[in-house]
C-alpha cells in the first residue's frame, strides 16, 4: 500500500484548495488535494508540511488528521492520511507549475477528481459543530416552530426523537427535511435505517452503538456514496468499528458528566486526545460540551464538538 498525505486547506475566505494532476501522472488531469508520498524516515505530518511546501510554497502551521482512506485502484492501492490545515503562511500557488484553485464548498461538484477522493471531499465539507435536537417534549411539543429559527446555512442537524413513535418519527423528518433544505443544512436522520428511502431529502443516518454492532457494511444500509453516515461511539474499539463500516463522522461521548445522563462518568478530555490520535474518521466531542470548547476540541485533535442543549442558540 502506498502512504500518501493530502491536504484540505482552508482560507479565512471559507474557501478550500485544489490542484491538478499533471497529464503524466497517475490520474493525470484530475483535481486534488495538495500532496503526495511519504518518505521512508518521515512522519506523515512531516511528508505534508514538505509536501506543501514543495507544491504550494505554503508553510503549514496549523493541521490536524481529518481521516485515512483505503482506495484499491487497478494499478496500485494508496493509503490517503488527510489533514485540515487551518493555518499557513506563504501565498498558495503551483509551484509545479500545477493549476491551483481556491473553491467554495458548493464548487465541488464542478471538478473531477479520483475515485479514492469521494469520502475526502465528503469530509472537508463537514461542520465544527453538529446540533443533535432535543426531544420535541423538551421544547414544548413542536420541534418544527422550535427548530425553524434555529436551522442556518451549512449547518448538520441530526434529527433525534426517542420518545416518538415511528410513524410520528416519519411525519416529523418530511418537515424538517424541508426546512433543511431551504436553508442549505443537512439534515442526518437518527435511528430509523429504513426511514431513509421514505425522507429523499435527507442527507444520511446516525447510527446508535448499539446498532453499530449489529450492522456489517455501509451497503447494508442502502445508503447511496453521497449520504453521510455517523456513528455515535464511546471508546476506540467502536471508532475503529464505525471506520471499517465506512462511517463518515463519529461522535465520542461523554465527554463530561452531563444531567442528561448522571449514571455516566465522563471520559474526559485526555481519553479523547487518547482516540483521535487513533481515530482514522472525524471525531466529535459529545456530551456537556458549550459553544467554547469547540476549540478545544480541535486542538485536541477532533473536528469539533456535537451537543444539544449547549449548541442551538
Ligand atoms: N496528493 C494526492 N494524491 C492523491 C489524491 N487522491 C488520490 O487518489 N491520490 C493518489 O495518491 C498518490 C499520490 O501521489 P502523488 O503523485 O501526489 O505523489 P507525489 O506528490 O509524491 O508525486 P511524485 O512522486 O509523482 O512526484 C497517487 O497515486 C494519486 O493518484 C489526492 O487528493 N491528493
Ligand atoms: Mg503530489
Amino acid at each position: 500500500m502506498l502512504n500518501v498525505v493530502a491536504a484540505v486547506i482552508h482560507n479565512p475566505q471559507g474557501q478550500l484548495l485544489i490542484a491538478q494532476r499533471p497529464l503524466h501522472k497517475h490520474q493525470g488531469g484530475l483535481w486534488e488535494f495538495a500532496g503526495g508520498k511519504v518518505d521512508a524516515d518521515e512522519t506523515p505530518e512531516q511528508a505534508l508540511v514538505r509536501e506543501l511546501q514543495e507544491e504550494l510554497g505554503i508553510q503549514a502551521t496549523e493541521y490536524r488528521r481529518l481521516l485515512t482512506v483505503e482506495h484499491h485502484y487497478p494499478d496500485k492501492s494508496v493509503r490517503l492520511q488527510v489533514f485540515r490545515v487551518t493555518r499557513f503562511t506563504g501565498e498558495a500557488h503551483g509551484a509545479e507549475g500545477q493549476p491551483v484553485l481556491w473553491i467554495t464548498p458548493a464548487q465541488f461538484a464542478d471538478y473531477a477528481f479520483p475515485a479514492a477522493n469521494g469520502p475526502i471531499i465528503k469530509a472537508a465539507l463537514l461542520p465544527e459543530k453538529y446540533h443533535i435536537t432535543p426531544e420535541p417534549h423538551e421544547v414544548g411539543g413542536d420541534l418544527v416552530a422550535w427548530l425553524t429559527p434555529r436551522i442556518t446555512q451549512g449547518m448538520f442537524v441530526c434529527l433525534r426523537a426517542k420518545t416518538l413513535a415511528k410513524a410520528d418519527y416519519l411525519t416529523l423528518a418530511q418537515q424538517v427535511a424541508v426546512i433543511c433544505q431551504q436553508r442549505q443544512a443537512a439534515l442526518i436522520l437518527h435511528y430509523h435505517v429504513d426511514l431513509l428511502v421514505d425522507v429523499p431529502l435527507a442527507a444520511g443516518l446516525h447510527l446508535t452503538a448499539q446498532q453499530l454492532h449489529s450492522v456489517q457494511s455501509r451497503q447494508d444500509l442502502g445508503l447511496a456514496a453521497q449520504h453521510y453516515l455517523w456513528v455515535s461511539a464511546h471508546n476506540i474499539t467502536e471508532l475503529n468499528q464505525a471506520w471499517c463500516l465506512g462511517a463518515d463522522a463519529a461522535t465520542l461521548s461523554p465527554i463530561k458528566n452531563t444531567v442528561s445522563h448522571p449514571e455516566q462518568t465522563g471520559l474526559g478530555w485526555p481519553y479523547f486526545v487518547a482516540c483521535v490520535q487513533q481515530a482514522k474518521l472525524p471525531v466529535y466531542a459529545l456530551g456537556g460540551m458549550l459553544m467554547q470548547d469547540t476549540h478545544l476540541a480541535q486542538h485536541y485533535g477532533g473536528q469539533g464538538i456535537a451537543g444539544i442543549r449547549g449548541l442551538f442558540s
